[in-house]
């Protein structure tokens, strides 16, 4: 089984907005509010897979019903973690000229919290698979990406991580599968630019050589490079369409990909499904459905990098 883990979930308040303007009163032309926060992003395009997939993570007050309750018209099986106080947030996202985004904060959680997930992430074995994604809300250590991989690592549950900064250095030593920071968020990470593939690829052999597995860099419209664990690397070229709302994009990816290693374990096919997944959630309203990634499959280059 594959799970997800979102600690800090969201209503995503998607408006698209004409000729925005920072100091006048803006309309909107079109308003969405869709459940989000990475995870369920990964596991709501898994199912859109048909990939039998549980959503694991907290949630707070009415938004946090809200969320339940859009997972459940999904028909996404979920195993949230309810807590007493606070509110789930809602995070909002522009459409203009230009997409901006302003994420809140979530509630405040503890370590009575952190306990309780614990307890039902130690029932995860061998057989399964850890999405660990997104930011965490106040109150938890920046530790907890490496404390849950140091935990389920040596009992054999691959763990892949989509986070930023140090919650996602301090996993690297405990052998995530997977790891996806997108360009920026490398050159963050590793404090310089990374400005050609020469050097996104040294950046990700920097990944492996701090314990990563996998690497892949997503690029947004310049596609993606993969290393992979067993020294092979590969850029992708995405394709060409009218981005519609880019958020979720790299979830997409990483779901295409976890979807691809389940088919038939072929890194190349995955590393192409996984742009097609981000791509065609790109050039979607929202998460996009199986048939409009498959239709992507055939306009992805895949090439091989020496390295
Ligand atoms: N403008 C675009 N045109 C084509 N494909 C795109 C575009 N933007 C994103 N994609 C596809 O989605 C993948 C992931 O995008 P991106 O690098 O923006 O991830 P991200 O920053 O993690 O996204 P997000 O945080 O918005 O979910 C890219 O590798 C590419 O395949
Ligand atoms: O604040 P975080 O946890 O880093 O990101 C949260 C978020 O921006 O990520 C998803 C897109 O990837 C959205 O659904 C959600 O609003």
């Amino acid at each position: 089984m594959i799970y997800t883990l979102t600690c800090n979930p969201s209503l995503d308040y998607i408006m698209k907005v004409h000729d925005f303007s920072p100091t006048a009163v803006n309309r909107t032309a079109d308003a969405n509010l869709i459940a989000g926060g990475k995870g369920i992003n990964v596991a709501v395009m898994l199912s859109h897979f048909d990939v039998p997939v549980t959503a694991l993570g907290f949630v707070a007050g009415f938004t946090g019903d809200e969320i339940m309750r859009q997972l459940r018209q999904w028909g996404c099986t979920e195993d949230f973690i309810r807590v007493e106080d606070g509110l789930s947030r809602i995070n909002v996202k522009v459409k203009s000229d230009a997409e901006f985004e302003i994420n809140g904060a979530g509630p405040r959680l503890n370590a009575t919290d952190v306990d309780r997930l614990f307890a039902q992430l130690d029932t995860l074995t061998a057989d399964d698979y850890l999405v660990v994604s997104g930011s965490i809300p106040a109150g938890l250590p920046v530790t907890l990406y490496s404390d849950i991989l140091s935990r389920l690592t040596p009992r054999g549950v691959r763990c892949i991580v989509d986070a930023t900064g140090s919650l996602l250095n301090e996993t690297l030593p405990h052998r995530p599968l997977l790891v996806k920071p997108n360009h920026h968020e490398l050159e963050e990470l590793l404090d310089r630019p990374l400005p050609d593939i020469a050097h996104l690829l040294d950046g990700a052999k920097e990944l492996q050589q701090r314990g990563a597995r996998h690497v892949l860099i997503s690029r947004a419209g310049d596609g993606a490079l993969l290393l992979t664990d067993d020294g092979r690397a590969y850029t992708a070229s995405a394709p060409h369409g009218i981005v519609r709302n880019s958020v979720g994009a790299g979830d997409s990816m990483v779901a295409g990909f976890l979807a691809g290693l389940r088919n038939d374990g072929d890194i190349e096919s995955a590393f192409r499904l996984a742009v097609a997944a981000g791509s065609a959630s790109a050039f979607d309203d929202w998460l996009a459905p199986k048939d409009a990634v498959c239709r992507l499959l055939t306009q992805i280059e895949i090439s091989t990098v020496a390295l």
